[in-house]
């Protein structure tokens, strides 16, 4: 079945953004959560990958049993997945860009695919004009509540598109446009000294998608508070598409801890023959 994009477009945003309340299921959002604090496999597999081949099949069941047998410390040994930042927690899938922006080629898990970016973003077309036809990069970010982003742009690493689902827990996303970042405003509502122009209330499995001058000409971010407030119809741009079950009858929440999947196409892409010239070798 192919669902039309259109009828869950933020109209009151300048172009373009879209949000659809219960994207995914609630089993999968706990397979999601589940997978991103257990990712131990894949990294056998993309090791296994890397020694034989980009081609290679993933490990046989049996192989990965024998080698916990046999190495225990590797296989249960705590993944260095998650990056500790000051105010979140980051992992980068299928790995960090490299000092200039280049992604060295190599799929994006099997969880993180499927069933997200197939069949339900192909069903959407949501990557059928970005130039690699599908997401290569998801970056996921972890929030408990008082943690935050600074307002920032995603920058030209990327093309102009990105696809967050949200897992855990509400959450605001804040909009600056760039263009007006000089203006003096009384309201200061976060270190910048700008109070938003737009605020998006992102729920927990729901999707949202921003692109074009959305992404080049706003800045977005999330305040480092840990209740959301001012939650009506006139300050949420997206409130008529709201499932709403968090918002109904309050004009508040106390938040949770919220993980965004964000999905992205990286312009540069190394092959994994050309890597050493794209690690800085000559
Ligand atoms: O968590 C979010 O929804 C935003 C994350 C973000 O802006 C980023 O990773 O660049
Ligand atoms: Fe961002």
């Amino acid at each position: 079945m192919t669902r039309d994009l259109e009828e869950f477009r933020i109209i009151s945003l300048p172009e373009e953004a879209f949000y659809i309340a219960d994207f995914i299921s609630e089993r999968e959002e706990e397979h999601l959560l589940q997978k991103l604090n257990c990712s131990h496999f894949y990294v056998l597999y993309s090791a296994w990958r890397s020694v034989l081949d980009a081609s290679a099949p993933p490990p046989p069941s049996c192989i990965t049993i024998s080698l916990w047998l046999t190495h225990p410390q590797i296989v249960s040994a705590p993944l260095p997945r998650w990056t500790h930042l000051s105010h979140r927690r980051l992992q980068s899938w299928p790995s960090a860009l490299t000092k200039t922006n280049t992604l060295l080629e190599s799929p994006l898990p099997p969880w993180l695919k499927s069933p997200i970016v197939e069949p339900k973003f192909e069903e959407l077309g949501i990557f059928k004009n970005a130039p690699h036809g599908a997401p290569n990069h998801v970056l996921i970010n972890e929030y408990t509540p008082g943690q935050g982003i600074m307002p920032h742009e995603d920058g030209a690493a990327y093309h102009p598109l990105v696809a967050t689902v949200s897992l855990g827990s509400p959450i605001v996303l804040d909009l600056y446009e760039k263009s007006r970042q000089d203006e003096p405003n009384a309201e200061c509502e976060n270190p910048t000294g700008r109070k938003p122009q737009f605020r998006i209330l992102q729920e927990r499995r729901s999707l949202l998608v921003t692109r074009g001058r959305l992404y080049t000409d706003f800045l977005h971010g999330i305040a480092e508070i840990d209740r959301d407030e001012d939650l009506e119809p006139h300050s949420i741009c997206n409130w008529s598409l709201l499932r709403g079950e968090d918002v109904s009858h309050k004009n508040s929440y106390a938040r949770g801890t919220r993980t965004s999947l964000t999905y992205r196409d990286v312009l540069k892409v190394a092959k994994m023959g050309n890597t050493a010239k794209f690690l800085g070798g000559k």
